[in-house]
């Protein structure tokens, strides 16, 4: 029997004072499009965060690919595209050196022989193709995601992580990433992917779950629009307001992830 791609079980997470993730089981299961769902601040960005092991859980325990989270995980096989990050943050780079860093994880800290070709395939897979030479921050906030995602894609996952990929972005970028999305989840890739709207994604989730203050309140299928946005076109599955201010930036320390630098560059 192949193992869950992700499998979360009683999941605890506090942040603070707060006491975010309150019990939750979440299983994404090889070739599943799994979409994360539910009003700000429900706790969406804490469960993916802890699942690519950028938090530490409090209770409950996370498997990725069937390797206990604290142990042997195999991260080159996991993609992670994180929320609000700019491609342009830190040190000036152009678009492929900041793809070629999704070659580096826990135990690689030099490039591969044949990372710029790489880097350029992957860039080729989200449409930039044409701006692996350009700093990063020459392009739009829509390009720098589609940077991000292809920083992701280049260590070829079979699993990947996405927090928000297209909030905020053109719909150029939102349409090319839609189509590179359909592409690789034809050729098996397993996605957990936060969302505020299904949007152009809508075709390819299998399975949504939805979470509030903390807690699995629907895993099944993905809601229909609803109300005034039930329309053509508009897919919009979450309340307007937040339920809980938002606080940006964990503050807490970073262990047992390839992923930490990503972190120190969210605003
Ligand atoms: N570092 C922190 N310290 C304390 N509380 C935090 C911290 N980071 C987040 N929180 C709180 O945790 C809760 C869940 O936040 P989270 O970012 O996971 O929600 P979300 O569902 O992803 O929201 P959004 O849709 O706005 O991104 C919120 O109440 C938030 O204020």
């Amino acid at each position: 029997m192949t193992a869950p791609a992700i499998d979360v079980r009683d999941l605890h997470v506090h942040l603070g004072a707060s006491h975010v993730l309150r019990g939750v089981d979440l299983r994404v299961d090889p070739g599943e499009v799994v979409a994360l769902l539910g009003a700000n601040g429900s706790g969406k960005s804490t469960l993916v965060r802890t699942v690519v092991g950028v938090l530490e859980p409090t209770r409950g325990e996370v498997d990725l690919l069937g390797h206990r989270r604290g142990s042997d995980v195999p991260w080159d096989r996991i993609g992670y595209v994180p929320q609000r990050v700019s491609a342009a943050a830190g040190v000036p780079s152009t678009a492929a050196e900041v793809v070629a860093s999704g070659l580096l994880h826990r135990g690689r800290l030099t490039l591969p022989r044949g990372w710029r070709r790489q880097a350029r395939e992957a860039l080729a897979q989200v449409g930039l193709a044409d701006r692996a030479d350009d700093a990063t921050n020459r392009l739009s906030g829509g390009q720098q995601q589609r940077v991000l995602i292809a920083r992701a894609l280049v260590r070829s996952p079979e699993v990947l992580v996405l927090d928000e990929p297209v909030a905020g972005v053109d719909r150029p970028s939102q349409e090319a990433f839609a189509a590179t999305m359909a592409r690789l989840v034809d050729d098996g890739l397993t996605v957990l992917v936060v969302l505020h709207e299904l949007g152009e994604l809508a075709g390819l989730i299998s399975r949504a779950v939805v979470l509030r203050h903390g807690r699995v309140v629907h895993d099944g299928a993905p809601p229909r629009p609803h109300g005034e946005h039930g329309t053509e076109g508009h897919e919009h599955i979450h309340p307007h307001t937040s339920e809980v201010p938002a606080v940006s930036g964990s503050g807490l320390g970073l262990t047992d992830t390839p992923f930490e630098s990503e972190q120190e560059a969210r605003p």
